[in-house]
This record gives structure tokens, C-alpha cells and sequence, in this order.
């Protein structure tokens, strides 16, 4: 059964603030900072263990999220280690990783996973945007989104309005909203 409440496990404040705006008043939303550990795996794999984790961790229900930037040219890597790779790289060295291939096309993914607490298989809501990697314009306020071009606009070129009604974790979102809101059986 959908809960009425959400405790959103992340350590990332943009991803908090994209989820709190998205969801509204469909539930009420907490949030805990937890360092989790993240294996190596397909992104199912890895946002359901993810998942599994912090409900051990908290003792309780959990949302969770994990985001992937797929190049298509490098057969979807970085995927769900764009974390390692912006923090080694700079948004210039992601865009060199594509210098030898002209398919420059990329999407974006988010996974979210809800667990009714330890031992509770997670459940998965997941969104996809497709776009291309072009070099950073746009105020460099979260992560990868100044090289993530959606139709002619970086997601960093758009106002927060504009990239939540295209992003992948609006689609994401919006999964995850309608199975909070469907009827209880
Ligand atoms: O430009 C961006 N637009 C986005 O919409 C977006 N969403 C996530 N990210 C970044 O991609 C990596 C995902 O790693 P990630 O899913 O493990 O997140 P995280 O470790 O920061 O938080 P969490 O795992 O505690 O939730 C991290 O570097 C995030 O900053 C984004 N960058
Ligand atoms: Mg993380």
C-alpha cells in the first residue's frame, strides 16, 4: 500500500529541493543525509540496493534516488558513476571523453526506489530524458547540468520551472506520484 509519508535518504541538496517542489502536498516529505554505500551494477541493481540499505540504516520506510548520465557513443558510461567522473573530470572533461565520436547524444536517468522498510523489496520508478553533451553553458549551480542540452537549452540555461516539466526525475516523478495516489486496495 502507498504510504502517506516520505523519507527521502539523500546526501544531495538539489536532488531535495527538485523532490520536494515535484511531489507538493501528495505526501508529506522528511529527508535524512545518509552516506550509503553504492554498488557497481546495472541502475536497477544499484538503486535497489541502494534502497535496501537505508532502510536497514533508518529502520524504516525509504524513498531513494540515483541518477545515471548515459553518453551513447561509450555504450551508456558513465551511467551510474557520473558521480566519480564530474568530480575527476570537470564538465570539459566529460565533453573530451566524447571528442573522438560525433554521436554526442546522452540521457539522463532517474531512478527512484521506495522500500516499506528492512527486508521489503524495493519498488522502482524510473524516468529517462533524452539530450546530447555539449560544452557548459549556464550557471554551474547543480552537477552535470550545464552540458545537458534538451531541445536547444542546457537543463542549466532553463529556469527550475521549465526543466521539472521535461527532466528524468519529473518523469521519474511522475510514476512515482501516481502510484502514491492511487486507491488503496
Ligand atoms: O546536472 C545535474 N542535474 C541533475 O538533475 C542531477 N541529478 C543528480 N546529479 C548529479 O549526478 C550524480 C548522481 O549521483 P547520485 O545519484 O549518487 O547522487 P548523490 O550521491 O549526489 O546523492 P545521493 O546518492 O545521496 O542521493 C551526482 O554528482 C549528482 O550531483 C545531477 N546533475
Ligand atoms: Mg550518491
Amino acid at each position: 500500500m502507498a504510504p502517506k509519508e516520505l523519507n527521502f535518504i539523500t546526501g544531495n541538496k538539489n536532488k531535495l529541493a527538485e523532490v520536494k517542489v515535484m511531489l507538493g502536498d501528495v505526501v508529506d516529505l522528511r529527508s535524512q543525509a545518509l552516506d550509503l554505500v553504492e554498488i557497481q551494477g546495472s541502475i536497477d541493481e544499484i538503486s535497489a540496493d541502494k534502497c535496501r540499505r537505508a532502510a536497514e540504516a533508518v529502520q524504516g520506510p525509504v524513498l531513494v534516488e540515483d541518477t545515471c548520465l548515459c553518453f551513447n557513443a561509450l555504450k551508456e558510461l558513465p551511467g551510474p558513476y557520473i558521480k566519480w567522473f564530474l568530480e575527476a573530470l570537470g564538465l570539459e572533461g566529460l565533453n573530451n571523453l566524447l571528442a573522438g565520436f560525433s554521436d554526442k547524444s546522452a540521457q539522463a536517468v532517474c531512478t527512484f526506489a521506495y522500500s516499506a522498510g528492512p527486508g521489503h523489496e524495493p519498488i522502482i520508478f524510473q524516468g529517462r530524458t533524452d539530450g546530447k553533451i555539449v560544452p557548459a553553458r549556464g550557471p554551474p549551480n547543480f552537477g552535470w547540468d550545464p552540458i545537458f542540452e534538451y531541445e536547444g537549452k542546457t537543463y542549466a540555461e532553463m529556469d527550475k520551472v521549465e526543466k521539472n516539466k521535461i527532466s528524468h526525475r519529473f518523469i521519474a516523478m511522475e510514476k512515482l506520484k501516481t502510484w502514491l495516489q492511487e486507491p488503496s486496495s
